[in-house]
């Protein structure tokens, strides 16, 4: 599990660490990280043109420190100076090694952001938000200490300009705000430099699962399996007029490997999901009713349900069983109308996005877009329920554990009907015997895996998303060795 920590967790852990350690002692060994990260990006130090943008906090302290190691291997570095104060030291030391103060932006090599870091607060003012601005127009590297300024580290929002970098060089311990979009779009690759902050972290604010992880995690035959043992998942989705979606649900479900799929619908999606998944169980359904459909593991309800009195009643009836459910899509609209459905014992994960969200909670969808972490947590604490919020980072949150980011997709997915085949997913893994959080986090994996191999760099369709999740089961162990990075 990668982890990860807010602001004031980071800075809490600093003051621990600082006060058993000689005064600068952190900062020269964050500016030495730095430093040689960005000679190795440079390749030959000596003789290369070096920008550092420097504001008035410690993270220009740490910039100007890493550009003085750099000045002293040969390097040309010149310092913008855009705060209304100066770390001293950093810059006592920046000119000693043959660092000198600019002006103005010129041409360089590479642009070291040290203009906020940590201690950031709303959106970039100037002229900081101006020399992001540049930085991002100009042709040269751009690497970012600690965090992109722009980026509040601690959720990831981008309340105005922020800096675009090609590599963030981020200190201690990994922000939350590096991983949720939209501040984790800003980050480029990431390293991360040892401080000797491990032993005074405390438990992380979010976490993002390996392929290692979800490796471990995933329910797989042995045995003594029969299909009923491996989780029998039901399957209420479709409508007259949406056939596709209870298709791609069943697909999903049954390429995450249940043991078997109980498929219950109208006619017209009924006779799709015969011809497309000879394998599924179905029961067609003259009355919103489940009293003839055999026994589920867990069930997934919604996708392409429609809204009707006849839908509402269904997802009355899933919702009055006593197995864990995953309520997705026109369900979602469902529960919105009568949040009382979700009181219930068994687990329940709820699958929106985030215009599906702000209608549960009350709040528009650029809000809760802008606000990914925020808003999940708030929808687990008034509505007592597993969430996972869909989207460019998908997070899963739940009550008491650090909320799960996410690492795997890709834009490709941003297409009709991809977030019906998660849910099939999801469904599977529920019937697998997974926890709502975990069965939520595995199939948010394995579904922006999948879509990545799908899509490999060109337009992929639902099916085909479907049809990788085995692939991406298998990839997994590779997967594990290279650390599962976004693309
Ligand atoms: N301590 C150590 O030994 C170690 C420290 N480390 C490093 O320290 C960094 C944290 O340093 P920090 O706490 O000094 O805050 P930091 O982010 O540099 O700047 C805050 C200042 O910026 C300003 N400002 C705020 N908001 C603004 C805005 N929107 N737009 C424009 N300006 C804004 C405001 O100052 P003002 O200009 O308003 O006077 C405020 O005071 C951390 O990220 C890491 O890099 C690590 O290397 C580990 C070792
Ligand atoms: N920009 C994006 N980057 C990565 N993944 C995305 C992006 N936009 C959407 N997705 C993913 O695509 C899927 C879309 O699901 P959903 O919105 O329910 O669509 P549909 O209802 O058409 O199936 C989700 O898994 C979501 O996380
Ligand atoms: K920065």
């Amino acid at each position: 599990m990668r982890t990860a920590y807010t602001a004031d967790q980071i800075r809490a852990a600093e003051l621990t660490l600082m006060a058993t350690l000689p005064e600068g002692a952190l900062m020269q060994r964050a500016a030495t990280g730095l430093a040689v990260v960005c000679a190795g990006l440079l390749g030959r130090v000596y003789g290369s043109r070096v920008l550092v943008l420097v504001g008035s906090g410690d993270n220009g302290g740490d910039a100007l420190h890493a550009g003085a190691w750099l000045a002293r291997r040969g390097a040309r570095v010149e310092a913008l100076l855009a705060g209304s104060k100066t770390h001293e030291e950093g810059l006592a030391a920046f000119l000693r090694a043959g660092g000198r103060v600019a002006e103005d932006m010129g041409e360089a090599d590479l642009i070291v952001d040290g203009l906020v870091g940590i201690g950031a607060t709303g959106a970039l003012r100037e002229p900081y938000a101006s020399l992001a601005n540049r930085a991002n127009a100009a042709q040269a590297l751009v690497v970012a200490v600690d965090v992109p300024s722009g980026v509040d580290a601690s959720t990831g929002r981008v309340a105005g300009t922020a800096v675009r970098a090609h590599l963030t060089v981020t200190m201690g311990a990994v922000k939350t705000g590096l991983l949720v979009d939209p501040g984790a779009s800003y980050v480029g690759a990431l390293e991360l430099v040892d401080i000797g902050l491990g032993p005074h972290l405390p438990d992380p604010d979010v976490a993002a699962m390996t392929a290692e992880d979800v490796d471990d995690l995933l329910p797989r035959p042995g045995a003594e399996s029969d299909k009923y043992r491996r989780g029998v998942v039901g399957v209420a989705a479709g409508s007259d007029r949406y056939t596709g979606a209870a298709v791609l649900a069943v697909g999903g479900a049954l390429r995450a490997g249940a043991g078997m799929v109980r498929y219950v619908g109208t006619a017209p999606p009924v006779h799709q999901v015969r011809a497309s998944w000879p394998e599924a169980v179905i029961t067609q359904l003259e009355t919103p009713s489940l009293e003839s459909v055999g026994r589920v593991q867990a069930w997934v309800v919604g996708p392409g349900l429609g809204t009707d009195d006849w839908a509402h009643e269904l997802v009355a009836r899933v919702l009055a069983t006593d197995v864990p459910v995953l309520v997705d899509a026109d369900a979602l609209t469902i529960v919105a109308r009568e949040k009382g459905l979700l009181r219930r014992t068994a687990p329940v994960l709820i699958t929106p996005h985030a215009g599906e969200l702000s209608r549960l909670l009350g709040v528009p969808a650029d809000r809760v877009a802008g606000a990914r972490l925020e808003h999940a947590r708030r929808a687990v604490a008034e509505l007592g329920v597993t969430v996972l919020l869909k989207g460019s980072t998908t997070v899963v949150a739940e009550q008491d554990r650090p909320v799960r980011v996410n690492p795997t997709g890709t834009p490709w997915l941003a297409t009709g009907g991809t977030g019906d085949v998660l849910s099939g997913v999801g469904g599977t893994l529920l019937a697998g015997g997974l926890g709502a959080c975990d069965a939520g986090a595995c199939a948010a994996f394995l579904h922006g895996l999948a879509g990545r191999m799908a899509a490999d760099g060109a337009p992929l369709t639902a099916a085909d998303v479907a049809a990788a999740i085995p692939l991406a089961m298998r990839s997994l162990r590779g997967e594990s060795r290279s650390g599962g990075r976004r693309s």
